[in-house]
C-alpha cells in the first residue's frame, strides 16, 4: 500500500529525516514512535505530500506519490493532524462534510446520497452525531478531535494518517477510537499510520512500529521487537521497565519516577513484628511488592502481613481489632492457638532477608519471606519454588506427607537498595526454609 524508499527530507535545505525506508501493507495498523522533535510529524507530512522530498521516493498503491493528482491523493490518503487550523463558523456536520470534497464530481458539485451516507456513518463511528448542528467552536478539545477524525473517515480513504490521535481524548474515548480503527483495519482493509507518544497504546493496537531517533529509523518491526527496554531507555533517555500485560499477550512500558528514596532505608526484621496472643503482625513502614499463594493476593503491594492462630470465626474480628487497610493486608490462618514460630534474619551485606515461619506438625506451615532489597519477577518465582521444595523435603524427613499439610508462602520485597540475584535468593531461601522448618517441627 505504501513504500518509503531511502527518503531524506526536511525544511528549507536542511534534512530532518535521513535515509528512511519502510513499507506498510494494506490493512496494517502501523505506529510511529520516537521522542519529541525526532521527525515523526515531518514523516507524515512527506507521506501526505505537504512537504517535498530531498532524496528518495515514496510509492502509494504502486504509483509515485509525486505523480498522483491532488484529487486522487485526497481519495487515497486522509490526515488527522496534530494541530487544527480552526474554521469556527462551521457546524459539526458541515465540518465533517468537507471530507467529501475529493469524492464530488463535475463543475457543479452536488451532494449525493452516498455523500450523506458517508458523513452519517463517520459521525456515528466517532460519536459526534449528537452535536451535528452545533458550531465547532463550542466543543471541547476532545470533541473537536473526534469531529476532525469523522471528517477524515468521511473521506473514505485507503490510508489514514493520524498524528497523536488520542492526545485530547479521555480513557474511554481513546479506547473507543482505537478499537474502532483497529476494527476498520481488519474488516475494511483500512491502512492506519499513526504517531503515538503513548507507547502502551502503541503496543496494544499496532501491528508493527517504526522507532524514529534523531531523524533516522532506529528500529522497525513487531511491537515486541521494537519495544525493547534498553533501546527505549536509550532513545527516550529515561528509566522504564517492560512488563507483560496481565490479560493480553502484549508488553507494556512502565515509567519509573525519579523520586528520591527515603533517607532511612526500610529494613524488615523481627523488630517489625507485633505479637498478640492470637496473631503475629508484620507492619511494614512502606508497601512491599508481594507474591503470595494466598487466594486472591497473587502479586501486589501489601503493607500488613498477619499470621492468625485461631479459627475462622475469630478471624473475622481482625479489622475491628487492628485499624489497617484490609486492601493492603495479607492474612494467613492457623487452626490452633500454639503460636509456634521461628524468626531468622539473614544479613547479606547490602541486603538482607527476614524469615518468619509458623505452624505445627498437625496444622498448616506458613512461610513468610521478607526481602530487604530489589528482586525481579523471576526471583519471586524461584523463591516460591525454593521455599516449597525445602519445606516438602523437611516434611518428608519427618514422615509427614506434604499433601496433608496446608501451606502458604509469601515473598515480600522492599524493592529498595540493591538488586539481589535470583539464583542467590534461591539458595538462601532453600537453606533457611529448610533449617527453620526443621527447628519449627522440633519445637513440639
Ligand atoms: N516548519 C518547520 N520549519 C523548520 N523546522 C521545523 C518545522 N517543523 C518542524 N521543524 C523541526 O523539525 C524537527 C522534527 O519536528 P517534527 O515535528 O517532525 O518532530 P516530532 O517527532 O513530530 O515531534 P513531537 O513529538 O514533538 O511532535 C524539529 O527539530 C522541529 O524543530
Amino acid at each position: 500500500m505504501l513504500k518509503v524508499e531511502n527518503v531524506s527530507a526536511g525544511y528549507q535545505s536542511k534534512n530532518i529525516l535521513h535515509d528512511i525506508s519502510f513499507s506498510v501493507k494494506k490493512g496494517e495498523f502501523f505506529g510511529v514512535i520516537g521522542p519529541n522533535g525526532s521527525g515523526k510529524t515531518t514523516l507524515l507530512k512527506l507521506i501526505s505530500r505537504m512537504l517535498p522530498l530531498h532524496q528518495g521516493e515514496i510509492f502509494v498503491k504502486n504509483c509515485r506519490l509525486a505523480d498522483i493528482s491532488v484529487k486522487k491523493l485526497a481519495q487515497i490518503i486522509a490526515v488527522l493532524p496534530q494541530h487544527f487550523s480552526e474554521v469556527f463558523s462551521y457546524t459539526v456536520k458541515e465540518t465533517v462534510a468537507l471530507g467529501r470534497y475529493a469524492h464530488q464530481k463535475g463543475w457543479f458539485q452536488s451532494w449525493s446520497k452516498e455523500d450523506e451516507k458517508a458523513v452519517q456513518a463517520a459521525m456515528k463511528k466517532t460519536g459526534v452525531q449528537q452535536f451535528e448542528q452545533q458550531l465547532i467552536q463550542y466543543l471541547s478539545g476532545g470533541e473537536r478531535q473526534r469531529v476532525y477524525l469523522a471528517q477524515a473517515l468521511a473521506q473514505q480513504p485507503d490510508i489514514l494518517l493520524l498524528d497523536e490521535p488520542t492526545n485530547h481524548l479521555d480513557l474511554s474515548h481513546q479506547k473507543d477510537l482505537l478499537d474502532r480503527l483497529k476494527q476498520m483495519t481488519k474488516m475494511q482493509g483500512l491502512t492506519v499510520i499513526a504517531v503515538f507518544h503513548d507507547l502502551n497504546l502503541a503496543a496494544l493496537y499496532c501491528d508493527r512500529l517504526l522507532l524514529v531517533h534523531k531523524g533516522t529509523a532506529k528500529k522497525i518491526g513487531l511491537t515486541d521487537e521494537v519495544l525493547i527496554q534498553s533501546d527505549i531507555q536509550q532513545v527516550y533517555q529515561t528509566d522504564i521497565i517492560r512488563q507483560a500485560h496481565p490479560t493480553i499477550a502484549k508488553n507494556q512500558m512502565l515509567l519509573i519516577p525519579s523520586i528520591e528514596e527515603d533517607e532511612h532505608e526500610t529494613i524488615i526484621s523481627e523488630k517489625a513484628v507485633v505479637e498478640y496472643h492470637d496473631r503475629l503482625i508484620v507492619l511494614a513502614p512502606i508497601p512491599l511488592r508481594t507474591m503470595s499463594s494466598i487466594k486472591g493476593a497473587a502479586i501486589g503491594w501489601y503493607q500488613t502481613f498477619v499470621n492468625m492462630f485461631m479459627n475462622e470465626e475469630g478471624a473475622q474480628s481482625f479489622s475491628d481489632y487492628s485499624p489497617v487497610d484490609m486492601k493492603k493486608t495479607i492474612i494467613m490462618r492457623q487452626q490452633n492457638q500454639d503460636r509456634n514460630k521461628i524468626y531468622r534474619y539473614v544479613n547479606l551485606g547490602e541486603s538482607s532477608v527476614f524469615f518468619m515461619i509458623t505452624g505445627t506438625k498437625r496444622d498448616a506451615i506458613h512461610i513468610w519471606i521478607f526481602v530487604n532489597g530489589k528482586i525481579s519477577d523471576d526471583a519471586y518465582i524461584h523463591g516460591i519454588v525454593a521455599a516449597t521444595e525445602a519445606k516438602t523435603r523437611i516434611l518428608f524427613e519427618h514422615h509427614l506427607p506434604a499433601s496433608q499439610q496446608r501451606c502458604s508462602i509469601s515473598i515480600a520485597a522492599t524493592q529498595q537498595g540493591i538488586q539481589i540475584d535470583s539464583e542467590e535468593l534461591y539458595n538462601i531461601i532453600d537453606q533457611h526454609v529448610c533449617d527453620c522448618t526443621e527447628q519449627l517441627l522440633n519445637q513440639e
